[in-house]
């Protein structure tokens, strides 16, 4: 078993279609056909592909939240069945996913209460992971006191104070201005060589895929989709988005997404 990593063998996805007694029987096509990836232990790895293709379904797959039709899903060498402490995820939407009668500090802590963990455990792991994400003055601000980018900056904290294995993020800079999110970029490549998780990170952005990734699984448009093919980018960090290594990648992920095409 290698830890922190995560495997995925012959994965099919098909959803349900709705029944009813009225509606003529429907068989809804597969979202995802034969998926077949190993990501490796604190790789930054990034699934770029267009709206619609299947990113999500995959990432909720591995996160336990979706079951899959057929295939394996290991995750340290243990078939996914159920969201699982080892695997942390940031969503898109941070005003669904914090609550807002909680405090910053009482948001981060909340998943460490329901396990049982005392205050005394608690409070440590909380101000570390505050401190990791730039919080540590805002602990006692309530969601509507903050920005959108700080209201990612709670869900990495609320994810990182469990202490994951694995950190899956689904689009979750796609909100925020461009400033914002760049800033944000930065802040995850820096928790990233901090903590050396590893990261899957969900986009549909060519950019933000080259100024992240170590590892780009680029998807073949719906339905059924699959991996294209995984890039490694292996220029360091920080990236320079004015680089001629930049823009030869830009230029190689452009490629694959022709404009007009599906
Ligand atoms: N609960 C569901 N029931 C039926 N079909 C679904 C369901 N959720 C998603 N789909 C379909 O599965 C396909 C893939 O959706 P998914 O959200 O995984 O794509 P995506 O690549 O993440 O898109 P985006 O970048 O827009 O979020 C789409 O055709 C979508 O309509």
């Amino acid at each position: 078993m290698i830890k922190n990593s995560i495997e995925l063998k012959h994965v099919f996805k098909k959803y349900q279609a709705p029944t009813s007694f009225f509606a003529p029987k429907k068989e809804n096509p597969f979202v995802l056909q034969d998926i077949n990836l190993k990501i490796a232990p604190g790789e930054f790895h990034i699934f770029l592909g267009r709206s619609g293709c299947g990113k999500s379904t995959l990432l909720n797959i591995i996160a336990g939240f979706l079951p899959k039709t057929s295939g394996q899903v290991l995750v340290n060498g243990h078939e996914v069945a159920a969201p699982g402490r080892d695997r942390g995820v940031v969503f898109q939407n941070a005003d669904a996913a914090i609550f807002p009668w909680l405090t910053v500090y009482e948001n981060v802590s909340y998943g460490l209460k329901m396990q049982h963990f005392s205050e005394k455990e608690r409070t440590p792991i909380v101000n570390q992971s505050l401190k990791l994400v730039g919080l540590d003055q805002h602990a006692n601000k309530y969601p509507y006191e903050l920005s959108g980018g700080m209201k990612q900056r709670v869900q990495i904290a609320r994810s990182i104070s469990n202490d994951p294995d694995i950190l899956i993020l689904d689009e979750p800079f796609g909100a925020l201005d461009a400033q914002t999110r760049r800033i944000m970029q930065d802040e995850l490549i820096r928790i990233w060589q901090k903590t050396k998780k590893t990261i899957l990170f969900v986009t549909h952005d060519i950019q933000e895929a080259a100024y992240l990734g170590q590892k780009i699984s680029i998807f073949s448009p719906a339905p059924a989709s699959n991996i294209y093919k995984t890039i490694t980018v292996d220029y360091p960090y920080p990236r320079n988005v004015f680089s001629k290594d930049n823009e030869q990648l830009v230029t190689e992920l452009n490629n694959y997404f022709p404009i007009g095409g599906r």
